[in-house]
């Protein structure tokens, strides 16, 4: 394909959108019947059991997805991503997430440069550091040991590390790990999240991690000194140096805001916000919860991953057969959603971080040449652990719209949990969930086994089921660092793919800035009024009468701002 072609000109996706046709003449409740199908729809790797068998697709399906696999030049892509080139060609940059996961002894090269002893060097001033922090031989400015740890930060430099420490919070080896210590995330610029994240904390015991790859970021910096101000009010501003720490690409700027760079731990352009969780944005804080040596298992499980996806062939490989069949569902059947539904409550943060990672990368209108897209690229990501999620918005899924769903099982629970005289275990109960929902997404209910239930006449359509709903399950064996380090780069790499494919620059996020700048604008006019009394111009009528009203409300606040810290 010619570099500035669209995907959706090329004969495959032709092919596809014809292929539609066929597929509405097929149920789910048919496919399912045909075993060799089934059979040749479940991938296994390294403990991972992948069952697409109740996606909306045949073999056949398979067979031209790949061939709009090849159009794409998917493998070179995936290739050229491994390699180091610049294939966030708006930024000008690799991307290279792969990189920090990679062994001491891998090279993987990035502008002629092995990148890999840079990534160790950083992996290996965390461990020491986070060792010193968690012995007790770094103490605070009063001779304490530093118990907690806030992060700050947002976007990326949230996100994926939340997810992680929310998914290793009730594993066993995990929690032995982080016995005594707290961590916690301050991401809104709500002095809200401020007061919820002091709330019970003393600066004497507790470490600031400062993470923003831009040490730029509004929410962030306004936090960072906002938390700054809290040490050094109640230990005195030499505090700062022992209490306050950061992770950044820009070391100057966490200089200048008087972090001392010997405790700065740097990651570089290569790394996206959102795939960073594996950098230090990610390891310093998850290990100073859990120590190194929890979260370098969380790293090889994403390098396994990582393997699979650079080497297996497209039909075999995990993150490829999802990100293809997240196209045909939102490119060809027409289903801009997905929902992200972990059988596990340990995962109650996959769905917000998969969020970002997928709605930032694939959220966008042109094509990598700036071509303008005549089809609608990415998908709206949303979840919630089942049960939870059953009992919410399941009714639609199973009655209203058709939204492709990921359920996510696990075999062995973090805490299993057996009740004497109960049927099954309580985890049992769980998966009795996971293993019913796609079959009654799949088949759904017909009239005509309604009536022979004695269904009154005049409830059988409210109780028919349509079924015919795609799902696909993902089965892992356990939940520990290592399997959650997998299901990390399944996600990655699977949104990399549907990119690829679709043919956009999934490494920028441009779309971000607009809002940023009105803000500032908004800022500097806020600022005006209430030290100056300037009446509200340059905006809309709208605008401009909302933000009147709320000067107006809000005119008891002093135009001098004094300082004034949560009292929670
Ligand atoms: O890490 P930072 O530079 O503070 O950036 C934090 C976040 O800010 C931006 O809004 C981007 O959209 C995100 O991709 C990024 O993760």
């Amino acid at each position: 394909m010619a570099s500035s072609a669209l995907i959706s000109d090329t004969e495959p996706w032709k092919d596809l959108k014809g292929h539609v046709e066929e597929i509405n003449k097929t149920h789910l409740r048919d496919l399912m019947n045909d075993v060799n199908r089934c059979q040749a729809m479940m991938v296994e790797f390294d403990g991972l059991l992948l069952d697409y068998s109740r996606q909306r697709a045949t073999l056949e399906t398979m067979g031209k997805l790949i061939k709009l696999a090849e159009a794409a030049g998917l493998k070179d892509k995936i290739n050229r991503m491994f390699a180091g080139e610049h294939i966030n060609s708006t930024e000008n940059r690799s991307v290279l997430h792969v990189a920090l996961r990679a062994p001491r002894d891998a090279v993987i090269q990035s502008d002629g440069k092995n990148v890999v002893p840079d990534v160790w060097e950083v992996l290996d001033k965390i461990q020491k550091f986070s060792e010193t922090i968690r012995s007790g031989s770094w103490v605070g400015a009063t001779g304490k040991a530093l118990k907690d740890v806030v992060a700050v930060g947002i976007g990326g430099s949230f996100l994926g590390p939340l997810f992680v420490h929310t998914a290793l919070q009730t594993d066993p080896e995990a929690i032995e790990a982080a016995r005594g210590r707290q961590l916690h995330f301050l991401a809104n610029v709500d002095p809200i999240d401020v007061a919820r994240n002091i709330a019970g904390l003393n600066p004497e015991t507790t470490l600031v991690v400062v993470v923003s790859k831009t040490f730029t970021t509004a929410e962030t910096m306004l936090n960072a000194r906002t938390l700054r101000e809290w040490i050094s009010s109640s230990l005195g501003p030499a505090a700062v140096a022992k209490h306050m720490v950061a992770v950044s690409t820009n070391l100057t700027l966490v200089e200048k805001f008087g972090i001392d760079p010997k405790n700065a731990f740097a990651f570089w352009d290569w790394v996206g916000g959102r795939y960073s969780v594996c950098s230090a944005v990610g390891v310093l804080p998850l290990s100073l919860q859990y120590g190194f040596s929890v979260v370098e298992k969380f790293l090889k499980g994403a390098f396994s991953m990582d393997q699979h996806f650079h080497s297996s062939p497209l039909e075999k490989n995990i993150p490829v057969l999802l990100g293809l069949l997240s196209v045909w569902n939102v490119s060809f059947l027409g289903y801009p959603a997905r929902a992200i539904l972990p059988y596990s409550q340990a995962l109650e943060k996959l769905a917000p971080h998969i969020q970002q990672v997928s709605m930032e990368s694939n959220g966008k209108g042109v094509s990598i040449d700036g071509v303008l897209l005549p089809f609608e690229a990415g998908e709206i990501d949303f979840g919630e652990p089942g049960t939870n999620g059953q009992h919410s918005f399941y009714q639609l899924i199973h009655q209203g719209r058709v939204i492709p769903c990921d359920f996510i099982g696990i075999v062995k629970s973090q805490q299993p949990v057996y009740l004497k005289g109960e049927l099954v275990s309580n985890h049992d109960e769980l998966m009795s969930n996971f293993f019913a929902q796609p079959d009654a997404l799949a088949y759904g209910k017909t009239p005509e086994q309604l009536q022979k239930e004695n269904v009154a006449p005049h409830l059988i359509p409210h109780k028919t089921f349509s079924g015919n709903r795609p799902s696909l399950s993902l089965l892992l064996p356990s939940l520990n660092a290592y399997n959650i380090g997998q299901l990390l780069a399944i996600y990655e790499h699977r949104i990399a793919v549907e990119g690829f494919v679709w043919g956009i620059n999934s490494f920028d996020q441009w779309g971000v800035e607009l809002g940023k700048s009105l803000a500032t604008q908004v800022r500097k006019q806020l600022h005006a009024s209430r030290t100056e009394g300037k009446t509200v111009e340059g905006f809309n009528f709208s605008t401009k009468t909302l933000m009147t009203k709320y000067l107006e409300l809000s005119s008891d606040i002093p135009s001098e701002l004094p300082t004034l810290l949560p009292r929670i």
